[in-house]
């Protein structure tokens, strides 16, 4: 059984992981985490999640609801996660991190402070979007350098990062595949004359609205054909299920970053 305490436990996310971890045999909440000064800090987690009552006080305290858990579910925002890594590396827990938009330098911090400890770091815990990474390799090696590419995301209006983090790792895959670099080609804004599409370049487009769970579109158009690779996330309990996955995997392994292609084993 893998102990676990949960950041953001009143969040989106926390909560789905917190009621989800319940009825898994493998996992059991011991700790839950919401900033100094939350509405919701001293109520049950269990309550708060919709799941019943567990007997585990949200705290505003990560080194008290870490005292008795193997490691740390954290789904956040990248400050956070980075201030929580610091202590997850100190006290030697293990953490699965699912929060997304860290700028390149942050993921580089995130991968020093924590090579001591065991994490799985991954911008989208889901199968299907897992399996989408995999495939996606293979479009663009094989279709090479013919066909414009352009990743299309869509999400709620209250998500604060663009694009998402799957959006962003499907860019580096396909640039990865055809030989260029993402941080150079990815073109995040059209706008006026902005001339004609460059060939290399990956175009980045974020939709905000509504209650969208999470859609991806990768568009492969060549001339007269083209392929749309899409993922759609009707609920949130996909990515929960992924991060329980994870947890439940890491338990005994050595230190290093893995992610969810090493969890489902897609490598
Ligand atoms: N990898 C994956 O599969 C997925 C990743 N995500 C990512 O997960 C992250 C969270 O998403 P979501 O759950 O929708 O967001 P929410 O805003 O619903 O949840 C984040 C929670 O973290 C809390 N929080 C903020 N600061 C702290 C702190 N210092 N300590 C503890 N908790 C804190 C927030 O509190 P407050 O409300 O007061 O701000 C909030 O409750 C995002 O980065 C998102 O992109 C989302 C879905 C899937
Ligand atoms: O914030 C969200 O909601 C989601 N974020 C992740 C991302 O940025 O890729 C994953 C999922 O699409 C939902």
């Amino acid at each position: 059984m893998t102990k676990i305490a949960v950041t953001g436990a009143a969040g989106r996310m926390g909560g789905r992981i917190i009621t989800l971890a319940t009825e898994s045999d493998r996992l059991q909440v011991v700790g839950a985490v919401e900033m100094a000064g939350h509405p919701k800090l001293g109520q049950d987690a269990g309550l708060v999640a919709g799941c019943g009552e567990l007997g585990v006080a949200i705290t505003d305290s990560l080194e008290q609801a870490l005292q008795d858990a193997d490691l740390l579910i954290d789904f956040t925002f990248p400050q956070v996660t980075l201030a929580n890594a610091e202590a997850c590396a100190r006290l030697g827990k293990g953490m699965v991190i699912g929060s997304t938009g860290f700028k390149p330098d942050e993921r580089e911090r995130l991968r020093q402070i924590t090579a001591g400890i065991p994490v799985v770091f991954a911008p989208n815990m889901s199968v299907g979007v897992n399996v989408c990474f995999k495939i996606l390799k293979d479009i663009a090696k094989t279709l090479g350098d013919g066909f414009d590419v352009e990743i299309v995301e869509l999400h709620h209006n209250k998500k604060k990062d663009a694009p998402s983090g799957t959006a962003v790792r499907m860019g580096e895959i396909v640039a990865e595949a055809l030989g260029r670099d993402y941080d150079r080609v990815a073109n995040y804004h059209r706008e006026g004359m902005c001339g004609e599409r460059d060939p290399e370049e990956i175009g980045m487009q974020t939709v905000r609205g509504g209650d969208i769970v999470g859609e991806h579109t990768v568009y492969f158009i060549g001339m007269g054909e083209r392929i749309e690779l899409t993922h759609r996330a009707m609920s949130r309990d996909m990515f929960a299920r992924g991060a329980i996955r994870a947890a439940a995997w890491l338990g005994g392994k050595p230190a290093g970053m893995y992610d969810m292609q090493a969890v489902l084993g897609l490598d």
